[in-house]
Parts: C-alpha cells; sequence; structure tokens
C-alpha cells in the first residue's frame, strides 16, 4: 500500500463515490449548524417536502446573533437577528435535530460545543456552514466550512460533492518560550505563508511544539488555518486527544470506545508519505505576537514597529498603506505604544476555559485601565460555568471585566456588542477586517494573555513585562 498522509487517510474512508473527473461523494459524519447559513437551507427542504437524512448527526445552536448581556432572556431587539434565531428554533424542532437553544447551559459558539459535547471525534468528516469548521481538525477530523446550498445538500443527503485538496505540512519543532501560545503559532504562521499560502491544501499542523499543546492550544491553530487560505487544518490524534474525548456526552462508551481506538489509533501520516507543500518554523523562534493592519498577515512580534507601506513588495504596498490609514498607525511606531480603548477576550479561537485561565493569571489582583471597555465572553455556558467554579469569572470581576454569557459577541458585528467608528480593540478573535467588529472600528488580533496585559496597561503589551 502506498504511504497516505491523515488527510488521505481520512478522505479515503469517506468516499462514497468518485465521478470521472475525480469530484467525489464524501459522507458526512457531523454536520454542526447555526442561525447565519441555515435558513434557506431548511427552507428549500420544506419547499421540497424532504426531511433532514441524519438528524442524530445533526447539531444545531444559535451563536451569531445572540445578546451575551444577562438580561438576554428578554429576547433580541434587531429584527434580523431576531428573525435568524427564531428560525432556527422553529428548523431545530420541526425537523429534529439536536439542539441546544439560547436558554440551554450547553449553548454557546458551535465551534466550542461540538467538542465539548463529544460530537466532533477523530477521523471523522465534520461540516458546518461557517468557515471557522477548521477548528474540528484539531481531533484529526476533517473539518471545513460548506456554503447554504452545500448545507441544504448535507441536509437531504449526508454527503457533500468535494474535490481532494493537496497535502502541506505545518511543522512547528522544539518548544515554545514562556508567553508565546498558541494563537501566537498559528499567527505566525499566517505571518510565513500569507493569507493565499494555503490555499488549494489542507494543512497538516504537526512537530513537538504542537504535540505539547492542549486540545484548546491545538483548537486554536487549526481555528486560523482558513485564515491561511486553507480548505482544512488538522492535528494527528494522540493521547491527549483520546483524554479531552473520553467521557464526552456523546463520545463512544466501552465495547464501541475500543472499537473507535482501534481506528483512532491509525491516524497519522506515513513516514514516507508525499507533501506538496512543506514549511518549517522553530518554536524558540516565535514570540508574542500582535496584528497591526487589517489582515491577519499583518503580523509582527510585539517588540517591532509599526511597519511603512513601502518596505513591502507589488500589490502589498498599497494594501498596506490603506491599512495603516483605516487603522490610524503611523510607521516606525512601537507597536507596544498603540493605546487601545477596548479589550474583547472571547469567540471560537480563544474562549475556551484555558484561554481564560491564561488571562485571569495576568490579571489576579490587578485592574483594567481606568476609562476602558473590556469584556469577557465565555464561548460556551459550560466555559462560564467552569470558569464561575474555578474562581476565574471573580478575578475578571474584580478586574473591572464585564462578564457575559456565550456567544460570538464583538468577535464580528451581528450582535449588539461592536465597536464604534475608530474604536480601538485588543481582540483574541481570528479576524482584524475594516468594519468586522463595528464600522469604523480597529482591530488587533492577540492571545488571551496578551488582551489581558492590555487590558491592565491600555496599551498593545508584551506579556513577558508582566510575567
Ligand atoms: C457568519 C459566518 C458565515 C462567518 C464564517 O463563515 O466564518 C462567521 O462565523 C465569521 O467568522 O466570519
Ligand atoms: S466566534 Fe467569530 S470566528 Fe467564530 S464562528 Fe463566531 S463569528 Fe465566526
Amino acid at each position: 500500500m502506498s504511504p497516505k498522509t491523515l488527510y488521505d487517510k481520512i478522505w479515503d474512508a469517506h468516499v462514497a463515490h468518485e465521478a470521472d473527473d475525480g469530484t467525489c461523494l464524501l459522507y458526512i459524519d457531523r454536520h454542526l449548524v447555526h442561525e447565519v447559513t441555515s435558513p434557506q437551507a431548511f427552507e428549500g427542504l420544506r419547499l421540497a417536502g424532504r426531511s433532514v437524512h441524519a438528524p442524530d448527526k445533526t447539531i444545531a445552536v444559535p451563536d451569531h446573533n445572540v445578546p451575551t448581556t444577562l438580561d438576554r432572556a428578554n429576547g433580541i431587539e434587531n429584527e434580523e437577528s431576531r428573525i435568524q434565531v427564531d428560525a432556527l428554533d422553529k428548523n431545530a424542532r420541526d425537523f429534529g435535530v439536536h439542539y441546544y437553544p439560547v436558554s440551554d447551559v450547553r449553548q454557546g459558539i458551535v465551534h466550542i460545543v461540538g467538542p465539548e459535547q463529544g460530537w466532533t471525534l477523530p477521523g471523522m468528516t465534520v461540516v458546518c456552514g461557517d468557515s471557522h469548521t477548521a477548528t474540528h481538525g484539531a481531533f484529526g477530523s476533517l473539518a471545513h466550512g460548506i456554503g447554504t446550498s452545500e448545507v441544504e445538500h448535507v441536509l437531504a443527503t449526508q454527503t457533500l460533492i468535494q474535490s481532494k485538496s493537496k497535502n502541506m505540512k505545518v511543522e512547528i519543532t522544539g518548544q515554545l518560550m514562556p508567553g508565546v501560545t498558541a494563537k501566537d503559532i498559528t499567527l505566525s504562521v499566517i505571518g510565513a505563508t500569507g493569507t493565499a499560502g494555503g490555499t488549494g491544501y489542507v494543512i497538516e499542523y504537526c512537530g513537538e511544539a504542537i504535540r505539547s499543546l492542549s486540545m484548546e492550544g491545538r483548537m486554536t491553530v487549526c481555528n486560523m488555518a482558513i485564515e491561511g487560505g486553507a480548505r482544512a487544518g488538522l492535528i494527528a490524534p494522540d493521547e491527549t486527544t483520546f483524554a479531552y474525548v473520553m467521557g464526552r456526552p456523546h463520545a463512544p462508551k466501552g465495547a464501541q470506545w475500543e472499537a473507535a481506538m482501534t481506528w483512532w489509533k491509525t491516524l497519522y501520516s506515513d513516514d514516507d508519505a508525499h507533501w506538496d507543500k512543506v514549511i518549517t518554523l522553530k518554536g524558540e523562534d516565535i514570540a508574542p505576537v500582535v496584528t497591526w493592519g487589517t489582515s491577519p498577515e499583518d503580523v509582527l512580534p510585539i517588540t517591532a514597529e509599526v511597519p511603512a507601506a513601502e518596505s513591502f513588495k507589488g500589490g502589498k504596498v498599497e494594501a498596506a498603506r490603506r491599512a495603516l490609514d483605516y487603522m490610524g498607525l503611523t510607521p516606525g511606531q512601537k507597536l507596544s505604544d498603540i493605546a487601545i480603548d477596548t479589550v474583547f477576550i472571547g469567540s471560537c479561537t480563544n474562549g475556551r476555559i484555558e484561554d481564560l485561565r491564561a488571562a485571569a493569571a495576568i490579571l489576579k489582583g490587578k485592574k483594567v485601565k481606568d476609562g476602558m471597555r473590556a469584556m469577557v465572553v465565555p464561548g460556551s455556558g459550560l466555559v462560564r460555568a467552569q470558569a464561575e467554579e474555578e474562581g476565574l469569572a471573580q478575578v475578571f470581576i474584580d478586574a473591572g471585566f464585564e462578564w457575559r454569557l456565550a456567544g460570538c459577541s464583538m468577535c464580528l458585528a451581528m450582535n449588539p456588542d461592536q465597536l464604534s467608528p475608530g474604536e480601538r480593540c485588543a481582540a483574541t478573535s481570528n479576524r482584524n477586517f475594516e468594519g468586522r467588529q463595528g464600522r469604523g472600528g480597529r482591530t488587533h488580533l492577540m492571545s488571551p494573555a496578551m488582551a489581558a496585559a492590555a487590558a491592565v496597561t491600555g496599551r498593545l503589551t508584551d506579556i513577558r513585562e508582566l510575567m
């Protein structure tokens, strides 16, 4: 048998039919659904008089449009948002899929809820009408975003038409230095490859530094594979993965667990597998980073200065000029001198318990700088409950942070949590496009520890100063 990558193995195990041109029909193990990209898909089924093919493999949860304030049981004010959430509510119940409504403590961001509930397992194909579905690749599953017409196709047939991507290996060797996290890895990879570097590929992240990450950290890394242009990102499962999965509500149990482990233990890339592209970074060389521009590739170590547009090449010169103008930054200015107004800790990139622990560790006994707005939005109701149990919530509240309910919140401007024009935010999310967090809002992406440090000093801050 010819050697295979992990991606090849999962792909081959799910091909139901291959057409002459190589296009395949893939079997889908898990279909995650949120309120933004599903209303038309369910409507399509309704009009065609069809049912959901595998409701037991379909999991729905509202996240993007839900308010995160404590009074959200009073309903959603914005009409468009309310219509989407109400539609998901009705569709989930009418079609009989698994559902975590806003009132359920298990509700949260779809990419946090799936793994938490044990829906996401190694070796699976996982899809969702959402680009950050790549997150689930952390379990060694093939997980990617799909469009609304594909959501309808998967609902109706539990299959998806796909062409195979190429194989890319991103290796992070050695160990990370103190203060450096999974977020710094994933941003640094995009800094090295650019936002188109992964186009046409599925990335497998490997190497000692990746192996040393917790599942939370691995999810942070895979979450941003899409920002690097890749179809998906994944990490071979190991003891860390199995320990995380074991005992979760929907993970296999008893004899089924044993059978699953037999398959899961085969999920790695063979030694002499073929890679179409290889990138290697040394763990020791990765610094705590922040973004300065309006693309996730606009990333630099916190010790650097705002770059000049002329330091780039080709079309990037104009893009950088525009980004600097939008961000209100001057070349040569030290990144650590940039004053901020707001701190947002949350999102499917960094809204898990480990992220809140890292932020709280910095904030303990400290205060948010006067005049700033700071909020923590746990990725799920269960993350919130655990953080309360561990005393983290109290640390945030004592420091002056707002302690919110679960949702996408200020990651994107689809709910009441938004930036005003010109407002500058230290954010743990994954996108810093113009207007992403609100019209005219300025976003600097970073790790939870760095965002917490920025809340204390009121400027972008090298976390190592506060350690
Ligand atoms: C709204 C949704 C379709 C979108 C995505 O696909 O990623 C959102 O989650 C985002 O992060 O921009
Ligand atoms: S948290 Fe942000 S990136 Fe994640 S699904 Fe929600 S909007 Fe998209």
